[in-house]
């Protein structure tokens, strides 16, 4: 099956026609009389397939909510070839054979390449290392570990797991947030002005900024890895400074970080209508750490843009604001609300679109076959985005089981068209 993607532009180049065969780029640039597939792609950006370091997929334990297979499709629709499973499912993914499970229905709905996250403890309980090794030996090759949902607060704990991945070359992502700054269970909102007209239990950002400097402090000491998940305050983008620059001058250890695009648009101020939609961890801050937030991406503080899809079903969220699940859906709208946010704006050209939700996260994870440049020979992982379209987001159309979605009724720029995987379309807008 061949495929000619006509007068598309590369990253936001001059148009020009690209050829896949066989799965992979065989010309750009060259005139190639037929194919059996052609696109016409004017007016079109030709991406790199995108990469989600963050997804929460609810297979095994919350199929209601989503499946491997749904949350794949979601990520298609998204303009993803990739995503990294969080392990916060039940029961956890803490085994080799949970790990391939988890990359064995991925592979069965053929929509997306699904990569497990490994558990850093047994059963995200923060005491017990998880079987690291063996979920990397296994055949989900497993890179990246989280407990994502959890800090691993312990530092004791937090110190080994960085010595354990060095050995294989893995990353520990953490979800910076310290239990006792910020009670699982109680608190629910960023700690401020208007959580306390509220009269909302919130938490502060220094819960999460306490966090991300001992880690990086302890990737430092150990020469190891540390990711760190949703960054969210200016705070933590300081500390991410200042510890990037140190770990560049000592070489032998890395900090990296990503963002949401929930945080990179939304405020706090949307709690005031008590909708727990807008409900999430880490909780929507203020004006001012979003303009922090997207500074750290356009400069390259932060890394990478990662969802945190994380689908609720109905029971779970229709609550009291305090008592709703904490999660809202992000791969569809990912790539429009960074186009809206980012582009828009002037803070980020479709290369530097390419850079942070593609080649950056596929490196971080170490995967193969994605985040590649679009150059002959590579995987033909694309995606086609029309960067004029302007759309209303509609909760109904998404192809996820949830409907917990942000978005809704939001009007965004930039739209994701087709996506491809191996040269296979696996999305067609
Ligand atoms: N982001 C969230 O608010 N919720 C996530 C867990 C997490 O990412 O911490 C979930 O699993 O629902
Ligand atoms: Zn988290
Ligand atoms: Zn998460």
């Amino acid at each position: 099956m061949s495929l000619l993607i006509k007068g598309a532009s590369v990253l936001g180049a001059e148009p020009t026609d690209v050829y896949v065969d066989g799965g992979v780029i065989r010309s750009i640039g060259e005139s190639v009389a037929s194919a059996d597939e052609v696109v016409d792609a004017s007016g079109l950006v030709l991406l790199p397939g995108l990469v989600d370091l963050h997804t929460h997929l609810r297979q095994p334990g919350r199929e209601d909510a989503e499946t491997v297979a749904s949350g794949a499709a979601a990520a298609a629709a998204g303009g993803y070839t990739a995503v990294l499973a969080m392990a916060n499912t039940s029961p956890v993914t803490d085994t080799a054979e949970a790990a391939v499970s988890v990359w064995e229905l991925g592979r069965e709905a053929g929509l997306a390449d699904v990569f497990p996250v490994g558990a850093v403890t047994k059963g995200l309980g923060g005491e017990e290392l998880a079987e690291l090794a063996l979920m990397n030996r296994s055949r989900a090759r497993v890179t990246v570990f989280s407990d994502d949902g959890k800090c691993v607060s312990d530092p004791r704990v937090m110190r080994r797991a960085l010595e354990y991945v060095k050995a294989f070359g893995g990353v520990i992502s953490q979800h910076s947030q310290d239990p006792s700054l910020a009670p699982y269970g109680s608190a629910c909102c960023h700690e401020g002005e208007l959580s306390g007209r509220l009269g909302l239990p919130g938490w502060p950002g220094v819960a999460e900024e306490v966090i991300v400097a001992r880690d990086v402090m302890l990737a430092r000491h150990t020469g190891s890895r540390v990711h760190v998940a949703h960054a969210s305050t200016a705070g933590t983008v300081e500390v991410l400074r200042w510890a990037k620059a140190q770990a560049e001058k000592d070489g032998s250890w890395a900090v990296t970080a990503e963002v949401t695009p929930h945080h990179l648009l939304l405020t706090t101020d949307l709690l005031a209508g008590y909708d727990p939609t807008f409900k999430v961890n880490p909780p929507l801050r203020p004006a001012e750490d979003v303009e922090a937030l997207r500074a750290a991406l356009a400069d390259g503080t932060i890394d990478a843009v990662a969802t945190d899809h994380a689908p609720h079903a109905r029971q779970d969220k229709e609550h009291a604001f305090v008592d709703a699940a904490f999660g809202m859906l992000g791969l569809e709208e990912a790539l429009s609300v960074v186009s809206t946010v980012m582009v828009s704006s002037g803070l980020l050209d479709w290369a530097g679109v390419a850079r942070v939700m593609s080649t950056t996260p596929a490196r971080i994870a170490g995967l193969e076959g994605h985040g590649r440049p679009i150059a002959v020979g590579e995987p033909a992982n694309l995606a086609l985005v029309d960067p004029a379209a302007t759309y209303v987001v509609d909760r109904d159309r998404s192809l996820s089981l949830s409907r917990n979605n942000p978005w809704h009724d939001r009007k965004l720029t930039g739209r994701v068209v087709s996506t491809y995987l191996r040269g296979k379309q696996t999305y067609a807008g």
